[in-house]
């Protein structure tokens, strides 16, 4: 059967097509020039429309792509649209038949996906889409004409969801899964005595992503989640206990989890390990002679001791060492020199202690010999830090000199030595899930280790948290290096209620320091605090404070004493024993003290100058050299102690604070409605 236009619609229409032919299933629209061949598996609608000389005949094809015909004779049209018409609904009929049974099977198939008893991965949601896109291709008919036929219809707006909004379908479809889990598994997803996990951390606890970063501020449960996390590893088979990898960056943080790991029951055999320990059991494995480790790198009144000593006797011994020093300390640093011998003064030694150990710091992080520090410096730098460097040396020779002598390596030389065996293949990891609590606090190299590690197998399941506010900015090297294992959005979610801390303390902990991770959602709080959860105090008043708190503090309370350098530990302690015999007091620097949790805070060292809180500056040489961003990163890094001191308590926090000598935070917290106390 044939349609083709009038002689004048011909001439009229000017079109490319003038004549149709039906085919066995489909139609051939031709011109004099043109030919289109439209097969019924390609035609989405068919109209005939009636212009006002002649018919028209419209096409619609996939894409909303159209083919027409005009210029036909209208009564004839009319016949064969209806001819044609019926030819099509008839092949339809017969087609979708047979796509309600391809759509059927694939439906069942997501059935079968949404109903598995575990979480669905983003890498099983992709296979799962993919499975549909070649289903969707499989049919006989245009997509678009599913939804045409009762048999289809439903099938295929299920399919369609996963297709378009596989996200949304996947994650509701996991949270029904885990609301299942926290009934059937209640006492796994219980909190210690506090009551059930959230559902975020519920979520979390059973996420089955191959990598999964958890972004959570202050008191959030992040260490909590990650001993719940253990649980449902080994209450679900995934692990035995000594297939878990359970990482802290510090001996404290450690103990920490520990504590929570031990609060639970079924968890022999799991515990905490520091990553020093990590790469001791490393080297050993690896059939290597295991060094020590030696204990200045954790002692800092050792190590400053130790510095000390060696800027002592390099001053008292050579004449110009002790010009370079004088001319160090008075020009660059602006400190007044109280007399010719001023090594031997007391006071100086103690204010200029701290930044002894932040230049050895420095050059041990460089990891260099002084030949290629002394390369790295830029040339209009050059001459003055070959000039420090040669005042710098010799604390850098003590340090090894000592090292040297315990038969002992330092941490980084450790983590070198671990990474070593690691890339040569000389270990082979037992564990199956590696779980690391503050992964924020990793440094480059603990960063590296963990990476070289969860690179031995792919298949490594690996499970962070981190504190976004505490990622110092500009990320780089340990921060860079962890993210990139979470890069994917499905390998990242967020905890945004926080436990410890009241709406005041957390607001004015994410205004010093802003939530970082997906959406930079901010930290909220299930308590209301009062304008007096955080406090400012004059630094005399500490035994007064201790005093009063002594007097309403419980047993069964704890009190931290806080401070950014260890060298600030209060004399107070000394006779807390007898004084305050029932207040449960313990000091940590503000370094140790992450991870850790108390009912009141007591923080030091709110003062000001060189070796305050924050230092001011006094930026040398050898910081431009070795730490190009420096004050950027030292700014960053006391705005972070800060906000961890006001993030460890869960009832007041007290910023003690020097009223001669303030601290430049003072006038921020000022201006943040901290109140200034003069007596507690
Ligand atoms: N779902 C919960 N319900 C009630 N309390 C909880 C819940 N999750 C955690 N907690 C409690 O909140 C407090 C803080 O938890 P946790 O120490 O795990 O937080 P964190 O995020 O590791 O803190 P930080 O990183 O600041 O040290 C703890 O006392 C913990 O028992």
């Amino acid at each position: 059967m044939e349609l083709k236009a009038t002689s004048l619609g011909k001439r009229l229409a000017q079109h490319p097509y003038n004549r149709v032919r039906l085919l066995n299933a489909g139609v051939e629209v031709s011109g004099d020039k043109h030919h289109y061949l439209i097969p019924f598996n390609q035609l989405v609608t068919l109209q005939c429309k009636r212009g006002i000389v002649w018919g028209e005949l419209e096409f619609e094809l996939p894409e909303g792509k159209v083919v027409r015909l005009h210029g036909t004779e209208w009564q004839e049209t009319q016949r064969f649209y209806h001819h044609l018409t019926a030819l099509w609904q008839r092949w339809s009929e017969e087609m979708a038949a047979i796509s309600a049974q391809v759509l059927a099977s694939q439906q069942a198939a997501i059935e079968q996906a949404e109903q598995q008893p575990c979480w669905l991965t983003q890498r099983a949601l992709s296979a799962l889409q993919q499975e549909i896109r070649e289903a969707f291709q499989a049919l006989p008919m245009p997509v678009e004409r599913m939804a045409e036929f009762d048999a289809c219809r439903e099938a295929f707006s299920h399919c369609r969801r996963w297709l378009e909004e596989g996200a949304k379908q996947c994650a509701a479809r996991n949270r029904a899964w885990a609301e299942r889990m926290m009934k059937a598994h209640a006492p796994l997803f219980t909190a210690a005595e506090q009551g059930a996990l959230n559902m975020q951390q519920a979520l979390a606890v059973v996420n089955g992503e191959e990598a999964l970063l958890v972004w959570g501020g202050a008191g959030s449960g992040k260490t909590t989640l990650l001993a719940a996390r253990a649980g449902w590893l080994l209450q679900r088979g995934e692990a035995a206990p000594e297939q878990i990898l359970l990482l802290a960056a510090g001996a404290q943080g450690a103990q920490a989890l520990n504590q929570r790991i031990t609060a639970r029951p079924g968890m022999a055999g799991v515990g905490a390990m520091t990553f020093q320990a990590l790469a001791l059991q490393i080297i050993r494995q690896g059939g290597r002679k295991v060094p020590g480790v030696s204990k200045l790198e954790e002692d800092d009144n050792a190590r400053r001791k130790l510095l000390l000593k060696a800027w002592q006797q390099q001053c008292g011994e050579k004449k110009a060492q002790a010009a370079g020093w004088c001319a160090l300390l008075t020009d660059e640093l602006g400190w007044e020199i109280p007399d010719k011998t001023f090594w031997k003064n007391r006071a100086l030694g103690e204010k200029l202690v701290g930044r002894l150990d932040q230049w050895l710091a420095l050059m041990r992080e460089h990891g260099g010999s002084q030949a290629e520090m002394l390369n790295d410096a830029p040339g209009a730098l050059h001459a003055a830090f070959q000039k420090q460097l040669r005042l710098l040396a010799p604390l850098l020779k003590a340090w090894k000199t000592a090292l040297k002598e315990q038969g002992a390596v330092d941490s980084s030389a450790l983590m070198h030595q671990a990474l070593d065996v690691l890339n040569k293949g000389r270990f082979v990891s037992p564990w199956k899930q590696i779980l690391v609590d503050d992964v924020q606090a990793l440094s480059p190299l603990q960063a590296e280790l963990l990476a070289a590690l969860k690179a031995q197998n792919s298949r490594t399941g690996l499970f962070a948290v981190a504190d976004g506010a505490q990622v110092i900015q500009p990320a780089e090297g340990g921060p860079a290096l962890w993210a990139d294992l979470f890069d994917d959005e499905s390998r990242q979610c967020v905890l945004e209620t926080t436990y410890r801390l009241d709406d005041q303390m957390a607001d004015l902990a994410a205004s010093l320091c802003p939530p970082r991770g997906p959406g930079n959602l901010p930290l909220t709080s299930l308590r209301r605090g009062d304008k007096k959860s955080v406090l400012l105090l004059p630094d005399d008043q500490l035994d007064a404070l201790l005093d009063k708190l002594s007097g309403f503090v419980r047993d069964d309370q704890q009190v931290l004493l806080l401070a950014h350098d260890a060298a600030l530990r209060p004399a107070s302690l000394k006779k807390a024993a007898t004084r305050w015999p029932r207040l449960n007091l313990t000091f940590a620097t503000l370094e140790a003290s992450q991870g850790q949790q108390a009912d009141y805070a007591i923080v030091l060292g709110l003062e000001g100058g060189s070796d305050g809180f924050p230092a001011t500056a006094g930026e040398t040489v050898a910081e431009q050299v070795l730490q190009p961003q420096w004050a950027k990163v030292a700014e960053a890094q006391a705005r972070r102690w800060l906000y961890v001191a006001l993030t460890r308590a869960r009832e007041r926090v007290w910023l003690l604070y020097s009223p001669v000598n303030p601290s430049g935070f003072v006038e921020t917290l000022k201006k943040r409605g901290v109140p200034v106390q003069r007596k507690p």
